[in-house]
C-alpha cells in the first residue's frame, strides 16, 4: 500500500500524522505491514477511536493489508508478535470466552479478504461538485441567487457566511462581490466576476495588440524595429523567453500597446494568456517560410479568444520572399483577407530593413478604430499581470495591463492568490507614478507574494478583506491541485503485461520569472507518458536553493533551473552526494531534451523478443544414448549461422518452410567440438535444442533475445516535444 494512499483515505487523522512523521524517517513506498503497524502503536496512546487494522499471520510482510473503517475502542488493540488483534468496545478484552470466539468468528466472515489488494476508490462525481464548473459573480447579488448558481442550499451558504464573519438575515441580503467569491470557491466552484459599467463614463483608449507567429519568422525583430531597441541580439540562444509590455507612441499623438510574447511551443500557454488581454494580433509570417504548425496555433489562438489579426508577412527584404504565396496560404487556411475581400488586413514589412511598419501601425490604429476601444477611467481598476519576477531589494514585482478603471498606489488589492497594498507604481520607462489608466503597461511593488502571470487583479476595499480573499483562493487552488495530481494517479493506465508500470519522475522547477516557471511546467507535463508520470512537486521563481535540494532528496526528484544561475559549489556539492540531478538551461530546446532523455532513461520500457541470428540445418548427427534425461541418442544438429548470431544462452525457434516447428533453450553450442557461448555468421557449429530430435536439412534455427524496448524522445521542426512509447 502507498503512504500517500494511506494518508489520503485515512480514517483518523492521526494516523495520517503518525504515517507522515514516519514516513521523514525514510519509509519506503509501498508501505509495508510492519510500518503501519509502528504508525498505528505511534497513535494508540492519545486517541480513543483508532482505525482498524486487518492483517493475518500469512500476511505479514506481504504488503497487501487493509484499513477498515474506524470503530471506538475501550482499550486499544494490542499486538501480539508480528501481529496487530484487533478489539471492539464491546469485546471483553482479553476473555477467551465462547462469546469472544463466536464474535470473532463471526466478524472474521465481515472482514473482506485480507489479501485483497486495496483499491482506490475513484472520486464520485456529481453535477454539484463538478469542480470545473465556472460560475458568474457580480456586486450586489443576492443569497438566494447565489444558491441557484452554486447548486448549494441556502442553509449551506448561511453556515458559510457565518465562518467568514459575515451576517445572515435572509436569502434576499445582497453580498459584496468579494464575499460572493469566497462563499462561491467554499462550495468547490470557480468564478467569474462580472463588472458593471453601468453609469460609469467610458473614454477611447489604446489597444493593446499581442505579436504571435512561428519561431523565428521575426516577431522579437520587428517589435525592436517599433520601439527602436534591441531585445533580439541579448535573448538566450536567440529565442524570447517570457512576456515584456512596452508602448509604442504614434507621431500622430495615438499609442499601442505592445505584449512580446514569446514563439515557441512551450509557450502557448503564455500566449494564450497574452490573447485574453489583447485586442488585436499582430501574425507575423516570414515571407520566405510560408505558413508553419505556430502560425496556425496563432491563429487559434486569437480565434479563440474572439481576437481580430493583423498579418504581417516578414522578411520580404529576402531574396526568396514570396508574399503572394504566403497570402495563398492563410487564405486557405480560413483567414478572409482584405484584398481577397475579407477584412484581415496585410501589411508586409521587413525587420531588419525597417520597411512597411508605417503600414502596419496604421492598419493596427485602424483596427482599434473600428474596434472603437473604450474604457472606463473611473473606479476600481481590473488588470492583469502579464509578468511577475522577484527583485532583492523591491520583492514581488508585477507587470501589469489595466483593462478597466484606474489602479492608484496606495490600494489594496488582490492578485490571483496572493494580496498586498500597491507602494509603487512604474511605467514602462522606470519612472514612478501614482496611478495606472486603460491599457497603460506598469510595474507594481508592494505584493506579498508572486504572483502568476495571467492573474486578475482586483481592488478591495481593505486589507482584511485581502488577507481573506486570498486565503480563500489559496485554499480553492490547493484543492484542485491536489484534485488534478489525485486524478493523474488515477487516469494513469492499468498496468498490464504489455505495459509495464508506470513509474514516477518529480521534477522541482526553478526560473527566473513566473511565467517562464509556467511556461517549463506545462512543457514538461507535455513529456508525459504512459510509461512515467511527470509529477512537478514544487516549483518556484529564483535561484535554487537549500530547501529545494533537501525537498528533491526527500522525494527523490531532479531539480530543473531555468534562466538561473549555477548553484553555489557547496550546493552542488551536497546535490550530488545525495544522487540528485540538477540541470540547469537556458534555451528551452536544450532543457527538454535533457529532461526527455532522463525519462526515456527511467522509463521501464517493454520486452519484446527479437531475431538475433539464423542458422541454417546442413546436417543432422546422431550420438547414441547421450540424452540424460531419457538414456536415448541425441540428435545434433550441423548448422551455419547464415544472420546475425547464435547464443547458447537464448531461447531456439525452429522453422521449417517458414512455419514455426519447435521453441525451446539451447541444450549445447558446440564449434569444432568445443562447447562455446556464441556463434557468429557464417562460421558453422552443432546445436543441441529441448526435447526436439526431428531435424531436417534445411531447417532454419532462430536464436531468440529479449530486448528492452525504450521510449523515445521526439522533438518535431516547431519545437513541439513528446516521449513516445
Ligand atoms: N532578412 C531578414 N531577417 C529577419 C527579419 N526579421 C527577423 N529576421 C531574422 O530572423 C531571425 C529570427 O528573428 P527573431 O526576431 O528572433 O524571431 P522571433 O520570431 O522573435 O523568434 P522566437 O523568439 O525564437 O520565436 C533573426 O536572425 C533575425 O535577424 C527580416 O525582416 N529580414
Amino acid at each position: 500500500m502507498a503512504w500517500r494512499e494511506v494518508g489520503k483515505k485515512s480514517i483518523c487523522a492521526n494516523l495520517t500524522k503518525a504515517l507522515a512523521s514516519t514516513k521523514s524517517r525514510d519509509v519506503p513506498d509501498p508501505l509495508s505491514t510492519p510500518i503501519l503497524e509502528d504508525a498505528l502503536k505511534s497513535i494508540s496512546s492519545s486517541i480513543k477511536h483508532v482505525p482498524v487494522f486487518s492483517a493475518s499471520k500469512s500476511s505479514l510482510g506481504a504488503d497487501k493489508c487493509q484499513i477498515l473503517p474506524n470503530r471506538p475502542l475501550t482499550r486499544r488493540f494490542h499486538a501480539s508478535p508480528g501481529l496487530l488483534a484487533r478489539r471492539r468496545s464491546d469485546e471483553p478484552f482479553g476473555l477467551k470466552t465462547p462469546k469472544r470466539e463466536k464474535y470473532v468468528k463471526r466478524e472474521s466472515k465481515m472482514q473482506p479478504p485480507v489479501e485483497a489488494p486495496y483499491v482506490h476508490p475513484k472520486p464520485k462525481r456529481t453535477t454539484k461538485s463538478l469542480p470545473d464548473r465556472t460560475i458568474d459573480i457580480f456586486e450586489g447579488m443576492t443569497i438566494g441567487e447565489l444558491a441557484k448558481h452554486t447548486n448549494e442550499s441556502i442553509s449551506t451558504l448561511q453556515e458559510i457566511l457565518v465562518n467568514v464573519g459575515e451576517k445572515f438575515d435572509s436569502e434576499f441580503d445582497t453580498l459584496s462581490i468579494d464575499i460572493a467569491e469566497l462563499v462561491a470557491m467554499e462550495t468547490g466552484v470557480n468564478v467569474r466576476r462580472l463588472h458593471s459599467n453601468e453609469g460609469a463614463e467610458i473614454f477611447p483608449r489604446p489597444a493593446v495588440v499581442t505579436v504571435m507567429g512561428h519561431v523565428d519568422h521575426g516577431k522579437t525583430s520587428l517589435l525592436d524595429a517599433l520601439r527602436q531597441t534591441s531585445v533580439a541580439a541579448r535573448e538566450a540562444g536567440g529565442i524570447t523567453q517570457h512576456l515584456g509590455a512596452f508602448v509604442v507612441s504614434m507621431p500622430s499623438g495615438a499609442s499601442i500597446t505592445f505584449l512580446d510574447t514569446p514563439g515557441h511551443a512551450a509557450f502557448s500557454a503564455m500566449r494564450a494568456r497574452g490573447a485574453a488581454v489583447t485586442d488585436v494580433v499582430v501574425l507575423v509570417v516570414a515571407a520566405d517560410d510560408g505558413v508553419m504548425p505556430q502560425t496556425l496555433e496563432a491563429m487559434s489562438h486569437a480565434k479563440a479568444a474572439k481576437v481580430p489579426i493583423v498579418v504581417a508577412i516578414n522578411k520580404c527584404d529576402k531574396p526568396a520572399a514570396d508574399p503572394e504565396r504566403v497570402k495563398v496560404q492563410l487564405a486557405s487556411e480560413g483567414l478572409l483577407l482584405e484584398e481577397m475581400g475579407g477584412d484581415v488586413q496585410v501589411v508586409e514589412v521587413s525587420a531588419v530593413n525597417k520597411t512597411g511598419l508605417d503600414n502596419l501601425e496604421e492598419a493596427l490604429l485602424l483596427q482599434a478604430d473600428l474596434m472603437d476601444l473604450k474604457a472606463r477611467i473611473d473606479g476600481p481598476a481590473q488588470a492583469y499581470v502579464v509578468e511577475a519576477r522577484l527583485d532583492r531589494g523591491r520583492g514581488p514585482l508585477a507587470t501589469a495591463i489595466v483593462k478597466a478603471g484606474t489602479l492608484v498606489c496606495g490600494q489594496h488589492v488582490v492578485v490571483g492568490a496572493e494580496w498586498g497594498r500597491i507602494r509603487a507604481i512604474r511605467d514602462m520607462m522606470g519612472n514612478l507614478t501614482d496611478k495606472a489608466k486603460p491599457a497603460m503597461p506598469v510595474e507594481i511593488e508592494g505584493l506579498r507574494g508572486l504572483p502568476m502571470a495571467g492573474d486578475d487583479i482586483i481592488v478591495v476595499e481593505s486589507e482584511e478583506r485581502a488577507r481573506m480573499l486570498s486565503a480563500g483562493r489559496k485554499k480553492k487552488y490547493e484543492k484542485d491541485r491536489l484534485r488534478k495530481i489525485d486524478e493523474g494517479r488515477t487516469e494513469a493506465p492499468e498496468p498490464s503485461e504489455d505495459v509495464p508500470e508506470r513509474v514516477e519522475m518529480p521534477i522541482i522547477v526553478k526560473a527566473d520569472v513566473q511565467g517562464t516557471v509556467q511556461a517549463v511546467t506545462d512543457a514538461l507535463k507535455s513529456l508525459n507518458s504512459p510509461q512515467v508520470f511527470v509529477n512537478v512537486v514544487h516549483v518556484g521563481v529564483g535561484p535554487i536553493s537549500q530547501s529545494d535540494v533537501d525537498l528533491a532528496q526527500a522525494c527523490h526528484a531532479c531539480i530543473v533551473g531555468f534562466n538561473v544561475k549555477n548553484p553555489p559549489t557547496s550546493l552542488s556539492q551536497a546535490a550530488s552526494r545525495a544522487s540528485i540531478k540538477v540541470k540547469i538551461h537556458r534555451v528551452i530546446y536544450h532543457l527538454l531534451e535533457d529532461i526527455g532523455n532522463l525519462i526515456v532513461d527511467k522509463a521501464p520500457g517493454t520486452f519484446e523478443t527479437q531475431v538475433a541470428g539464423e542458422a541454417q540445418v546442413l546436417n543432422i548427427f546422431e550420438l547414441k544414448g547421450r540424452s540424460k534425461s531419457k538414456g536415448d541418442d541425441v540428435k545434433i544438429a550441423g548448422c551455419r549461422v547464415i544472420d546475425g548470431r547464435v547464443t547458447k544462452s537464448s531461447t531456439m525457434r525452429l522453422l521449417r518452410s517458414g512455419e514455426v516447428m519447435f521453441e525451446g533453450s539451447c541444450v549445447s553450442l558446440k564449434r569444432e567440438k568445443q562447447d562455446v557461448d556464441t556463434v557468429g555468421k557464417g562460421n558453422e557449429c552443432g546445436l543441441v535444442i529441448g526435447d526436439w530430435d526431428d531435424f531436417q536439412i534445411g531447417d532454419v534455427i532462430q536464436c531468440l533475445e529479449q530486448v528492452n524496448r525504450k521510449p523515445k524522445f521526439i522533438s518535431s521542426e516547431s519545437g513541439a516535444v513528446r516521449i513516445e512509447c
